[in-house]
């Protein structure tokens, strides 16, 4: 039986096809290096004296269908940025997610805010043409990638200057990012397998995790609440969809929100 995670990658790499033929790999490459340098967000994230948030425009999932219509990414970006988001993340996927590489020259265009392109990588030349579009983080799914490929796509990533997020979602793929060397690991609550979400993972999965790796609790945060919960299990960042781009009330607000006070943990 394939999982969801392969169906959506099904979709993925049909688009991917189209795009290629459309612009061939040496003429991305070309953007990508011509394109201002990748932002950095390590320390950014590692801030000791607040919980980071990555706030992320999606507008819809498998798992939850249609979230939000967002007909002005670059607003509801501009609005994370006030609110002090220190990543925005942009799903690019476009027949579950309802997002698109539009979306992220829109939010690239409006904000100075380091970016996440959000998709499902599985070919290099999905991760050029995140830079060429002006991306500085990309996530890579482990459960999506073999390790050799794993291993190619990370090093790209670094090649161009970006920073990778590597999501895991159990034990065993936290090793195999902890191997790799990422220094930003991401731990989905949400099993890409099933849909489901156990906000208990991260803990679990996070006690396999070096302190010198940057940490980020994915999926589920339902407000300030859940995120001081990451936080108390040792998260550095959450990166919350859903509750921004429903939530009732001022959307920077909301942001500003998240960012629970650390300096009891540390
Ligand atoms: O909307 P939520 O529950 O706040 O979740 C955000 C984010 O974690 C989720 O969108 C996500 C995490 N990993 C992914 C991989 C692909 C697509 C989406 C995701």
């Amino acid at each position: 039986m394939p999982t969801v995670l392969d169906e959506i990658i099904v979709g993925v790499r049909a688009d991917l096809a189209d795009r290629e033929r459309a612009r061939p790999l040496a003429q991305v490459r070309d953007l990508a290096d011509a394109a201002p340098p990748a932002r950095p967000v390590i320390d950014a994230l590692r801030d000791p004296a607040a919980l980071s948030v990555i706030a992320e425009v999606k507008r819809k999932s498998p798992s939850k269908g249609a979230l939000a219509d967002i007909p002005d990414p670059a607003e509801l970006a501009q609005a994370y940025a006030r609110g002090g988001a220190d990543v925005i993340s942009v799903l690019t996927e476009q027949r579950r997610f309802g997002g698109s590489l539009a979306d992220l020259d829109a939010v690239r265009a409006a904000v100075d805010t380091p970016l996440l392109r959000k998709d499902f990588v599985v070919e290099p030349y999905q991760v050029v043409e995140a830079r060429a579009h002006g991306a500085d983080v990309v996530l890579l799914i482990v459960a999506a990638l073999g390790d050799d490929l794993l291993h190619e796509l990370y090093a790209l990533v670094t090649e161009l200057g970006m920073t990778a997020l590597v999501e895991v979602h159990d034990t065993g793929e936290a090793e195999r990012a902890v191997a790799l060397g990422a220094e930003l690991i991401g731990v989905n609550a949400r099993n890409l397998k099933t849909l489901e979400v156990d906000r208990g993972v991260f803990a679990e999965v996070a006690a396999g995790i070096p302190g010198d790796r940057v940490t980020v609790a994915e999926s589920g945060v339902r407000g300030p609440a859940d995120a001081a919960d990451y936080a108390a299990a040792g998260a550095d960042a959450v990166l919350v969809g859903e509750a921004l781009v429903t939530g009732a009330g001022d959307v920077a607000s909301n942001v500003r929100a998240m960012r629970v006070p650390l300096g009891v943990r540390r």
